[in-house]
């Protein structure tokens, strides 16, 4: 059954709204341009991430998904608008941050081992001791199921197993909040599933306490499964057409949540706003 208009203000205010809880990231009138004479590609951006909460954020392919990840990541600046971070503007990757992208064959350094990625980004960080850096490196590459493997290098790997390594180099990091740009694109469905739940099970393991996970998909199922809330974005230029609440129990499964009744009420959902966003703009 389709989702009415009714069903979509309900299902805004219900569980827990935006405002609870400690807002950790707050975006704020986000506007992008690549050239003034561009198309703009944002056009004002207005949502929070609560602390310890995951957000998908979806959308039709090429409404500025990347371009607003590389924005709340600093890497990118907005032609207007802020992103804030704790109250503090970002304008620069803020070390409280660490990013995945999907493309892991670009992100490792082939030359250098597993353990050696992981621990790649620890290297200039003056304020951890070497030994705190290794049992942070080790205690990542277990996260990620890659125990055993930590003298190999990438090209030794299969696609999941080097997705895997990049994961675990943003957890060593220890970020507060864990960027992910399609991390599970390029590999297969299998694979894709298992790195799902290892991303589940680190989220369950660290419980309320855990990061903060930010996630771009243009997999529908994915961001149901994986998401405590979704934020669903509008054709280009893009601006978030929904904010939807994810309340379905955790631990996940891959088969039980999958048919879950809400589950399959909030991708009946997603499809009715992205058809709905379509009319919004005037193409089909
Ligand atoms: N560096 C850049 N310079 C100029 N234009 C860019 C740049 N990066 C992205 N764009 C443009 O911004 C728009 C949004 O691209 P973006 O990659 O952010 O979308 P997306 O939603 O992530 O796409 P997809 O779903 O296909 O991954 C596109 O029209 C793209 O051409």
């Amino acid at each position: 059954m389709k989702a009415t208009a009714i069903d979509r203000d309900v299902e805004r205010g219900k569980g827990h709204s935006v405002t609870d809880g400690e807002r950790i990231l707050q975006v704020d009138g986000l506007r992008k341009r690549y050239a003034p004479d561009a198309p703009l590609v944002c056009d004002g951006l207005e949502f929070d991430v609560k602390e310890g909460e995951f957000v998908a954020i979806i959308g039709p392919s090429g409404c500025g998904k990347s371009t607003l990840l590389r924005m709340l990541s600093g890497i990118l600046a907005p032609t207007s608008g802020q992103v804030r971070l704790r109250g503090q503007l970002v304008n620069s990757p803020p070390p409280e941050m660490a990013l995945v992208f999907q493309d892991y064959t670009r992100s490792l350094y082939p030359w250098l081992t597993v353990e050696k990625n992981v621990r790649f980004p620890l290297a200039r960080r003056r304020d951890i001791a070497a030994a705190d850096k290794t049992s942070r490196v080790a205690e990542a590459i277990a996260t990620v199921g890659l125990s055993g493997f930590e003298k190999y290098h990438p090209g030794q790997l299969s696609g999941g197993m080097q997705q895997r390594v990049a994961i675990a180099r943003a957890l060593a990091f220890q970020p507060e909040i864990l960027l992910l740009d399609e991390p599970f694109a390029s590999v297969d469905a299998l694979t894709k599933e298992g790195l799902e739940d290892t991303l589940l099970g680190i989220r369950d393991r660290l419980g309320d306490s855990g990061n903060t996970m930010l996630m771009v998909t243009h997999d529908i199922d994915e961001a149901i499964y994986l998401a405590d809330r979704i934020v669903v974005l509008s054709k280009p230029p893009c601006v978030v057409a929904e904010e939807l609440i994810v309340d379905i129990d955790r631990p996940r499964s891959q088969v039980e949540t999958r048919s879950h009744p809400e589950f399959l009420r909030i991708r009946a959902l997603v499809h009715d706003i992205m058809g709905l966003t379509d009319q919004r703009h005037g193409s089909h």
